[in-house]
């Protein structure tokens, strides 16, 4: 099976190591084989991203608009393709895989148009006579580090923004998933972004990862993964007083309160919490309910997980497909023995499953009778787990809600407009659902939390050009 390469100053090159990138629903099944770069290789494409950067900075908003919408076009057109790679690399549902492939076609589209919207201001001076302009410049080479739960999306919605407003790039996806954000790049190529622009390095974080970090070359990083890395990508940015935003982890609460409709409350709270095997840090991990609500809530929750089809991700009739790795499986199955441990009541699930083809598959496991100083209900387990916290009032709930180092996103399940209202202005989140699943956002509006969840400015929609762009205040006296 051919290597695919890493893109570098406008050239597919190999390097002496690669990866085996295996199916998660199905061992034996090896997706492809990817490149990983050497840290000097990484160096190279950074130089590469330095050399364009004056004449890419310089660059018309039609002329990145149009690749940019072109790209988003490409990756639309081919969408159930790109889709499939995705839930053969990832393990994600093909619907789900098909889903996020086309998202990440419109978020391409969106920032085209944003290219063309690139904000700036006129100031009325104190001065007399004097010029007041407030414009945003790029920021100069961007390294980008993702992480494997949306191997397509979250590439897309950093690349998207970083072209569109005139800044050159160094790619790192996850090791993990290095197929869809290989098709990305060769979709960017092909649509004209001219050499050094864009620069992909799979490999290893301890090794690419770390090149950017480390290089006085990269003005600025954008990563999403766990806080432990978050917070080691974080100081040594702040070593070299490189611009950084963060997206981490999160113990998202869902709220269901007595006068809910126990349908919405229980789809939405499958949805949040297992969707996507649970592996979104959005997912709806501890479910808070009130008393009057609680035993009909979970007992609809479990009829709903007993008609889940645990099974091979391609297969369209799969509702849940495996977990990405072997790891992040053992660290599931750890927290499932540790909530029984701690106390809590494995109400269901929480079994490894075989099926026909090997893979990692895991039951959708709801822990009841959980409290919320339990490791369970504090730590991010990443898995479909999720446990139930009974309540005795909304006041309760919200006190509980934000009982956490966490701040991504939170939901609530209510007919009342009063506790819907109260909960979007108090919960410590930066994302609030009302009768929505806390996973599960639009492409076009702010991503991003609070607390440990994320750092610096928000990712996505509008406000994306804040950490994509420098700003100029410049005064002109006529
Ligand atoms: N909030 C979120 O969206 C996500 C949260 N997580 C959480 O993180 C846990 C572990 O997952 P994991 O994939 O290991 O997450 P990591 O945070 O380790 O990985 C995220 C990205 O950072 C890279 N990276 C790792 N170490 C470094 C480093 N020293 N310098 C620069 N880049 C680095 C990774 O590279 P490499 O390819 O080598 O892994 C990957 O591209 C999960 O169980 C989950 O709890 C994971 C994914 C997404
Ligand atoms: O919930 C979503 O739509 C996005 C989740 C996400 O970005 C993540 O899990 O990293």
């Amino acid at each position: 099976m051919k290597v695919q390469a890493n893109y570098i100053g406008g050239e597919w090159i190999e390097s002496s190591d690669a990866n085996d990138n295996i199916n998660p629903s199905d061992l034996s099944n090896v997706v492809g084989h990817y490149s990983r770069a050497s840290a000097s290789q990484a160096e190279q494409a950074i130089a590469a991203a330095r050399d364009a950067f004056p004449a890419w900075a310089a660059t018309t908003p039609q002329q990145r608009a149009d690749i940019l919408d072109a790209a988003g076009n490409e990756i639309i057109a081919r969408k159930a393709e790109l889709g499939e790679l995705l839930s053969r690399e990832e393990g994600k549902t093909l619907a789900e895989g098909i889903g996020e492939t086309m998202r990440a076609g419109q978020i391409f589209k969106f920032f085209a148009g944003e290219a063309l919207r690139t904000p700036g201001e006129k100031v009325a001076s104190i001065r007399p006579g004097v010029d007041v302009e407030i414009t945003r410049e790029p920021l100069g080479v961007i390294g980008i580090i993702t992480p494997w739960n949306f191997p397509i999306a979250i590439p897309a919605w950093k690349l998207a923004p970083a072209l569109a407003f005139g800044n050159c790039v160094v790619l790192k996806p996850a090791d993990l998933v290095p197929g869809c954000a290989w098709a990305v790049a060769d979709i960017l190529v092909r649509a004209g972004l001219p050499a050094g622009v864009l620069n992909l390095v799979m490999g290893r974080g301890s090794v690419v990862g770390e090149a950017l970090l480390s290089s006085p070359e990269v003005d600025g990083i954008s990563f999403t993964g766990s806080v432990a890395t978050g917070k080691h990508v974080a100081a040594k940015c702040a070593e070299s007083l490189k611009k950084v935003q963060l997206e981490m982890g999160g113990k998202n609460p869902f709220v269901v309160l007595d006068d809910a409709d126990v349908g919405v409350a229980a789809d939405a709270a499958v949805n949040g919490a297992f969707f996507s095997t649970g592996q979104r840090c959005t997912a709806s991990s501890r479910l808070i309910v009130t008393e009057g609500i609680h035993d009909s809530f979970v007992d609809t929750v479990i009829g709903k997980l007993k008609d889940l089809k645990v099974d091979n991700a391609l297969d369209p009739s799969t509702h849940i497909g495996p977990v990405v790795d072997q790891s992040q499986l053992d660290q599931d199955l750890s927290y499932i023995d540790v909530g029984q441990k701690e106390g809590a009541k494995l109400a269901w699930g929480g079994e490894r499953l075989n099926r026909e083809t090997e893979g990692f598959y895991l039951q959708p496991a709801l822990f009841t009778e959980t409290s919320n100083h339990m490791r369970i209900n504090r730590e991010e387990i990443f898995g479909p787990v999720a446990t139930v916290l009974r309540v005795k009032d909304y006041d309760e709930a919200l006190a509980t809600a934000n009982d956490t180092s966490f701040g991504l996103s939170a939901g609530i399940a209510t007919s009342s407009l009063k506790h819907a209202s109260h909960f979007k202005r108090n919960a410590e989140a930066g994302m609030v659902m009302v009768n929505l699943p806390t996973a599960g956002v639009d492409y076009h509006v702010p991503f991003g939390g609070r607390k440990g969840s994320s750092y610096g400015s928000r990712e996505q929609g509008r406000y994306a050009v804040e950490f994509y762009t420098t700003v100029k205040t410049s005064y002109t006296a006529p």
